[in-house]
């Protein structure tokens, strides 16, 4: 982890996209800072210390979420967000759980490929051009036909030619050994019989020159990286750097109905070994969850974190409290934030070169649609922002080649145009906003 990622930094960083929130930012900054201090322990200290897991208490939408997946990002962590509630469907047997970890892996192991890409990205596209020019051209092409090939594939021009390439099989059906929850009992059977005959099988495709191209960079990358290396160093990754969101955890908070359900409370008993620290065997091999840091969030509305089992409560030290979201802080939501909605939109808009011109009140107008709709319908928070700025500008999105070249103004008169009379109807804004 970055040197420079101090807690005062990371919510710097965080202030960037999330307006508000200050003290989930600040635990979830230290939660990370903790991390980077552990790894300057002796080892002796350092498996002693275990993360302090974090509940976030606040309604839907005000941002919680969004707080833990751009501290990963800035940590350039493992991130999975889980639905607690999904361990109470019918179906569930007690192992699922573990499912977690295993997603964790995976997504450290992605990660991983990521960074080791760039290194091999010329080596890689060289190669996928031999192989793209071989199945367009054929082997014995004159060097004048291959570059002219070439320049029509780097320029796009050929994007939408059929070509049939030599690829590595698509994995078939996955087998499923009983017994064994899934993950680690997942055995793909043609990356069995690719091992067993040393290379992966291989299968004639036709698709578009476009897809072959990313297919068989995808490919020729994969090729160029040491597959144990990667997963050890995944492994690793997930087991110091992992964090798992674990969302709703009120929901199985509160007293057992039965009924069709699994039992809540076996859910979080279920769910505290992992939290505890276990030992989850993954395909990629035995993870251990002692380092993982869990985020737990619920808005708490009718079960309070005290109807948690005491240990799921004690593995949750950290509290944080999140507030509603009010009008003011849509308008810096809107106005303030990175890659803010009004930007996106005006640049979205942009690319038919049609100007959008919001004026601060429209601003202020939609936040206060967003925040009464919020009021009388239900409240979701900044995810209101999304459906009440869809509408408004669902026209000029739609006949934007029929505006190239002006700009359309969007100030108060804009707004209450296209909004004034939706929002005053609770019904109608049920549906539309
Ligand atoms: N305080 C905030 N500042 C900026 N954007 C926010 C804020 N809160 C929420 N948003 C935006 O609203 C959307 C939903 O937020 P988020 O996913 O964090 O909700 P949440 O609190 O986790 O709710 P839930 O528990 O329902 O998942 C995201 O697109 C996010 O960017």
């Amino acid at each position: 982890m970055n040197d420079s990622l101090t807690p005062k930094a990371i919510v710097r960083a965080l202030d960037e996209h999330i307006v508000g929130q200050t003290a989930a930012k600040k635990a979830v900054a230290v939660a990370l800072r903790n991390r980077w201090r552990r790894q300057k322990l002796s080892p002796e200290l350092r498996d002693e210390v275990s993360p302090k897991n974090i509940l976030m208490i606040g309604p839907t939408g005000c941002g919680k979420t969004e707080i833990s997946r751009r501290l990963a990002k800035l940590a350039d962590a493992p991130f999975v967000k889980v639905e607690a509630t999904k361990f109470t469907e019918v179906g569930y047997v007690g192992r699922d759980v573990e499912q977690i970890a295993r997603d964790l892996a995976e997504e450290a192991i992605r990660l991983e490929k990521e960074r080791r890409r760039g290194a091999v990205r010329d080596a890689a596209s060289k190669a996928a051009m031999d192989r793209l020019l071989k199945a367009l051209v054929g082997d014995g092409a004159s060097e004048a036909t291959r570059e002219s090939f070439k320049q029509r594939l780097s320029d796009g021009s050929m994007n939408d030619v059929e070509v049939e390439i030599e690829v590595e099989d698509a994995p078939s059906m996955p087998m499923e050994i009983p017994g064994m929850g899934g993950g680690i009992g997942m055995i793909n059977l043609s990356d069995m019989m690719g091992k067993a005959f040393g290379k992966q099988a291989l299968k004639r495709r036709k698709m578009r020159v476009a897809d072959a191209w990313d297919k068989l960079v995808d490919e020729e990358s994969e090729k160029r990286m040491d597959q144990d290396d990667v997963a050890r160093e995944a492994l690793k990754n997930a087991e110091t750097n992992g964090i798992v969101f674990l969302d709703e955890i009120d929901k199985i908070a509160v007293s057992d109905v039965r009924g069709g359900s699994v039992s809540r409370e076996g859910v979080q008993r279920d769910l505290l070994p992992l939290i505890e620290g276990t030992t989850v065997a993954t395909k990629y091999g035995p993870m251990k969850t002692d380092h993982v840091l869990f985020i737990a969030s619920g808005a708490f509305h009718v079960a309070k974190p005290s109807d948690m089992l005491p240990e799921l409560q004690g593995r949750l030290p950290i509290r944080v409290e999140l507030k509603a979201l009010s009008e003011d802080d849509f308008v810096r939501i809107l106005s303030e934030t990175r890659a803010n909605l009004v930007e996106q939109y005006c640049a979205l808009i942009g690319t038919e070169q049609v100007t959008l011109d919001f004026t601060p009140e429209a601003i202020r107008a939609i936040a206060r649609t967003a925040a009464q709709v919020n009021e009388s319908v239900e409240n979701i928070g900044a995810r209101r922002l999304q459906t009440v700025m869809e509408k408004l500008l669902e026209e000029v999105s739609f006949d934007a080649e029929d505006r190239v070249g002006t700009t359309v103004t969007v100030d108060e008169a804009y707004v209450a145009e296209k909004l004034g009379g939706l929002a005053a109807n609770a019904d109608l804004s049920k549906y539309i906003l």
